[in-house]
């Protein structure tokens, strides 16, 4: 493995006061950071230039190795030892920037409030949480230098995604000393209910640290729900769908920070352990572990962190009753349990160990014959490649953990199986579960079920296991770990790759929208309808659009609306919207509804104030042949499409300075290549509100592809569905790429609204 360069210990890093801001130093080049509490790899013995690392525990350094072997930037995190300090090194193609511990450190902060409050207080308290306040002061000043560090090597407005509950509280700790980062945080643990969160002292401080992040990602849906009410109980901000409103004096305008907290599932590299499984001698090591077992008809496996979460105890005890009761033997069934050290400072974890040690010797003592070993119990770590050996050994699967954020143990199972043999048991109280339904699906609490739910598996006919394999591992394939990163950094940037079509989420939450009983489908025109074209009259929806907006007014209540920035006569005639169509333009001021228009009616000040506006944005659009503008009845917009980015970046300042100066009180929007006053403050959110309330819907469907459609997305709730056309920063929950996709979608809907009403589409 690489050799670091090390360098003598140093006292620790300045501590950076919350509020400091720090400048992004010049020599800093990262523009892609990842924080962790652990680097991929744990600093084994040596020095010098004979150092010697090892692969860290965890799904969490599994899943995000191959995001970073793949990015451009810098892992920052803790070596896993104490009091050693190291220089910045590279291993396997990834730049990791070392934060050092000291032993105090390791002892208060990672083993004491990382792992004996909050781990158990996230976990459902399955044991109970310790509280100290010594062990909460380690916490901040541990965070706070993770947060210099991050602060240190960003590159200006970088992206820095912070992982975990050992680092809740780096996210506010770096938008105070750097604002100009963009920052993401995710939790690989569950989020609790507030019942069980309200117990933690720091509650308040937690929540607060977390809402420094742009968006805060969790693994089940669940748990952004509990966050998101804790945000609501313990500050009472305005929260709407996967939107919290947090209040940020720095931000003009509202005042208000938008953070989006929703679920991204993690995954693994699904081809990477396909490919290791597909190894000759690979599966030559599985028929080999088979033998050195003796060759039982049935190899059950559970392999985990030696942790009280994953549900060792239940299963081991499950298995003893089988082969007590006889409906198992050893001659038939053995179970190999590799159970790889983990925090073995910690008391519970220390009793744990105890536990599970009693509990296999004694199952072996009386069930265990000369020839047949019960339980093949294996206290230590393995390298990935004996892992999948051991995969692909395996008839069944045991994950039974009576709670666990994700478990990619039971994804990296189903990624080996090439071969749609093996059967998976999986507790529903992991996040894998909401993925993996094709799996025989415990709660193993209930000892009878599992034990059940065991024989299933081992007596399941081997057709049936084939179906619930293949479709088991589509999912996975589907949704792997270059899936999760990059659907989490494209709601963080907005800069993803976007595939053409529809992805299997959206199809399933356009579904599950379909059955709502009153739709609303709301959608914006010039880039999610129509396609952008230079002359804006020309703009024109696509013949998909068109049609599928047809059928979705047949549809019983369903209603369709419009919401564009235009104003409603140029709406109305580029959009020749069908009849029953709901129209709203000029960003909300006017509103077309059933009762006919509702024109507005400028008062004396505003219409004077819009005639000085026309005049001092004219005179700027004089400047270029290339620039136009477009009168709307309470404002005007500067459109600077046809000239180059930096001529029109140009223009539209010259015209926000001009009028920031003789009209100060005017509201300013900027677009796509456009930039819009108006004298009257509305914006698509608001519209989108009164549209909701006049139809009375119970679920809405938001499309649109500007920044003003982010207001939109704002007033989105928790069942609506709010989808961005194209690539650009967004809280929408979901993506398509462009004009053609928004008509499949629509097209979809259709159909799903149609199956939900029970009748059958009605085409033209
Ligand atoms: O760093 P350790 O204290 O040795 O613990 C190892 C890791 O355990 C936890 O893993 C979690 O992340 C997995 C991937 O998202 C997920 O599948 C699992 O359910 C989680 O428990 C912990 O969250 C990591 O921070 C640790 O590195
Ligand atoms: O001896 C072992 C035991 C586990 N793992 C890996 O550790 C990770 C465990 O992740 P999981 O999400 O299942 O649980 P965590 O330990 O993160 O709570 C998986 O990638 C396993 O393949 C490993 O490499 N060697």
């Amino acid at each position: 493995m690489t050799n670091a360069p090390e360098t003598d210990p140093a006292p620790d890093a300045a501590p950076v006061a919350v509020g400091d801001r720090v400048a992004a130093p010049s020599a800093v080049r990262y523009d892609m950071i990842v924080v962790s509490n652990r680097l991929p790899v744990d600093y084994v013995g040596g020095t010098g230039a004979e150092i010697e690392w090892k692969t860290s525990p965890g799904g969490l350094v599994t899943a995000l190795e191959p995001v970073m072997r793949a990015a451009d930037g810098a892992w920052i995190g803790w070596a896993g030892v104490a009091d050693r300090e190291f220089d910045a090194f590279e291993h396997d193609g990834i730049e990791l920037i070392p934060v050092p511990l000291s032993a105090d450190e390791v002892a208060d902060y990672y083993e004491g409030f990382s792992n004996d409050t909050l781990w158990p207080l996230y976990h459902d308290v399955i044991a109970p949480p310790t509280f100290h306040r010594e062990w909460w002061d380690a916490y901040v000043r541990v965070n706070r230098r993770f947060a210099e560090a991050a602060a240190r090597a960003a590159a200006e407005d970088a992206v820095v995604w912070v992982q975990d509950y050992q680092l809740q509280l780096v996210p506010r700790m770096l938008r105070e000393q750097r604002p100009d980062l963009v920052i993401g945080f995710f939790n690989h643990i569950p989020f609790p209910a507030y019942g069980i969160y309200s117990q933690l002292p720091w509650r308040r401080q937690v929540v607060d640290g977390l809402l420094g992040a742009d968006v805060i990602g969790f693994q089940r849906a669940a748990d952004a729900g509990n966050f998101t009410r804790a945000v609501r109980r313990l500050f009472g901000y305005t929260t709407r769908g996967t939107v919290i409103e947090v209040p940020d004096d720095t931000v003009g305008g509202t005042g208000t920070r938008r953070v989006v907290a929703r679920h991204f599932p993690i995954s693994i590299d699904a081809a990477g352990f396909e490919e290791i499984a597909r190894r000759p001698e690979v599966q030559e090591r599985a028929r080999q572990i088979r033998e050195e077992l003796g060759d039982p008809k049935t190899v059950m496996l559970g392999v985990d962190r030696l942790d009280y979460t994953k549900g060792i105890r239940h299963r081991i005890k499950a298995f003893g009753e089988l082969l007590r009761d006889g409906r198992l033997s050893v001659e038939d069934a053995t179970l190999v349990q590799v159970a790889s050290p983990s925090r073995e400072r910690v008391e519970t974890y220390r009793q744990l160990r105890d536990e599970i040690e009693l509990m296999v010797g004694r199952l072996n003592g009386d069930q265990s014959t000369l020839g047949h070993q019960a339980v093949a119990y294996l206290h230590h770590g393995y390298p990935r490649e004996e892992m999948v050996a051991l995969y692909l050994a395996a008839d069944v699967m045991l994950v039974t953990a009576l709670r666990d954020g994700m478990n990619l143990v039971a994804k990296e199972y189903v990624a080996c199986r090439f071969d749609n043999d093996g059967a998976l048991v999986l507790s529903e109280f992991t996040g894998a579960s909401d993925e993996l339904r094709q799996a025989i699906l415990v709660n193993p609490h209930d000892i009878e079920g599992l034990k059940d739910a065991m024989m299933g598996a081992v007596e399941m006919p081997p057709k049936e296991r084939a179906r619930r394999m293949r479709s088991l591992r589509k999912r996975v394939r589907e949704n792997d770990v270059a899936h999760w990163s990059a659907s989490f950094l494209e709601a963080l940037t907005g800069s993803g790759k976007l595939a053409a079509g529809l992805s299997e989420q959206l199809i399933a939450d356009l579904d599950g929208l379909a059955r709502t009983d009153r739709m609303l489908v709301a959608l914006d025109f010039d880039g999610t309808l129509a396609p952008i074209v230079d002359r804006p009259e020309d703009a024109r929806a696509t013949d998909g659009a068109r049609r599928a907006i047809e059928q979705l007014l047949t549809l019983p209540d369903t209603r369709v609306a419009i919401v564009s920035g235009r104003a409603l006569d140029s709406l109305s005639e580029v959009a020749a919207p069908p009849e029953g169509v709901l129209l709203s333009g000029s960003h909300g001021v006017e509103l077309q509804l059933d009762t006919g228009a509702v024109t507005i009616d400028l008062r004396d000040a505003e219409r004077e104030d819009l005639d000085r506006l026309t005049q001092l944005v004219e005179r700027v659009a004089a400047a270029s042949e290339a620039a136009w503008i477009e009168r709307k009845p309470a404002g005007i917009a500067l459109h600077t499409r046809r000239m180059s980015p930096a001529a029109g970046v140009a223009l539209q300042q010259a015209a926000r300075e001009r009028v920031a100066e003789e009209l100060p009180g005017i509201t300013v929007r900027s677009g796509k290549s456009v930039l819009e006053f108006s004298v009257r403050s509305s914006d698509k959110g608001e519209s989108l509100s009164r549209l909701r309330q006049h139809v009375g819907a119970s679920g809405v469907l938001y499309l649109g592809d500007d920044v003003t459609d982010e207001d939109a997305f704002a007033v989105l709730e928790a069942d609506d569905l709010g989808v961005k056309v194209g690539s650009g920063k967004s809280i929408a929950s979901h993506r398509v790429r462009s004009t053609a996709d928004v008509a499949e979608l629509l097209e979809h809907l259709v159909q799903a609204r149609t199956a939900a009403a029970g009748a059958s589409p009605r085409w033209p």
